[in-house]
């Protein structure tokens, strides 16, 4: 299968008072496109942090990260926002929807930056989301499960290669949390993305097509 996504011998370390601290010591991984893999690992082990090194949302002290043909690693910040902005999509553990605009505004927002909206498909993500009474609400207005299905749908409208999601069923109770990450699982596969997933769930772990764990900032199957 060809993979889209590698992640090779990857350290980052962040300042602490008594120097650098080191997060990830040697993190490799691979994702095929149109697979899906569980990041699971205790609290602070990195997951977040190579979320945040995959999506160009950070760059790491050295490693390969390579995604599609490009090399992330090597990208300026322009060429990281191109790549933000274009391929991958991520699903933040905070939402981070835009207070001013409404929950219809928000699901377009990523596929207006990059210039493909397509209409007929943002109403489908907010119909199968549940989100169709809600569209003309702001975030302030919503409930945290609107909030965060909204978030899902604003990546998903975009139609990202590969979609990013830290905890992205965190604030759900079990039974909508299981609901959600079906809809979104389904609809990852119906756009042929790849979706790497962090997840301190065993239920979510389990869905995926496979999972690894990161501990001592490596990454073990
Ligand atoms: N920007 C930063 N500056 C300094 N330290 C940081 C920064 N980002 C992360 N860290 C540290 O790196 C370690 C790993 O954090 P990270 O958020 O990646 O862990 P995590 O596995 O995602 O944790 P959780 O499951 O609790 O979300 C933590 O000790 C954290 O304090």
């Amino acid at each position: 299968m060809t993979p889209l996504l590698t992640v090779r011998d990857v350290h980052k370390g962040f300042a602490g008072p008594d120097g650098l601290v080191p997060v990830l010591r040697g993190a490799s991984l691979d994702l095929a496109q149109g697979r899906t893999l569980a990041l699971t690992g205790e609290s602070g082990s990195g997951k977040s942090t190579l979320l945040h090194l995959i999506g160009g949302l950070d760059r790491p002290d050295s490693g390969s990260i390579r995604l599609g043909g490009t090399e992330v690693t090597r990208l300026d910040d322009r060429g990281r926002a191109r790549l933000r902005r274009d391929a991958v999509g991520v699903v933040f553990q905070q939402f981070n929807l835009i207070p001013s605009l409404d929950a219809a505004a928000n699901i377009a927002f990523q596929a207006r930056l990059k210039g493909a909206r397509d209409p007929a498909w943002e109403n489908e993500l907010a119909s199968r989301l549940g989100l169709a009474p809600h569209l003309r609400k702001f975030p302030e207005e919503l409930s945290g499960g609107q909030q965060q299905r909204v978030a899902i749908a604003r990546t998903l409208a975009a139609r990202p290669r590969l979609v990013l999601a830290d905890e992205p069923t965190g604030n759900l109770d079990e039974a909508s949390s299981s609901a959600v990450l079906d809809l979104m699982l389904d609809l990852v596969r119906q756009t042929g993305a790849s979706l790497l997933c962090v997840t301190h769930s065993e239920q979510v772990a389990a869905r995926m097509d496979a999972r690894v764990h990161l501990r001592g900032g490596q990454v073990a199957p």
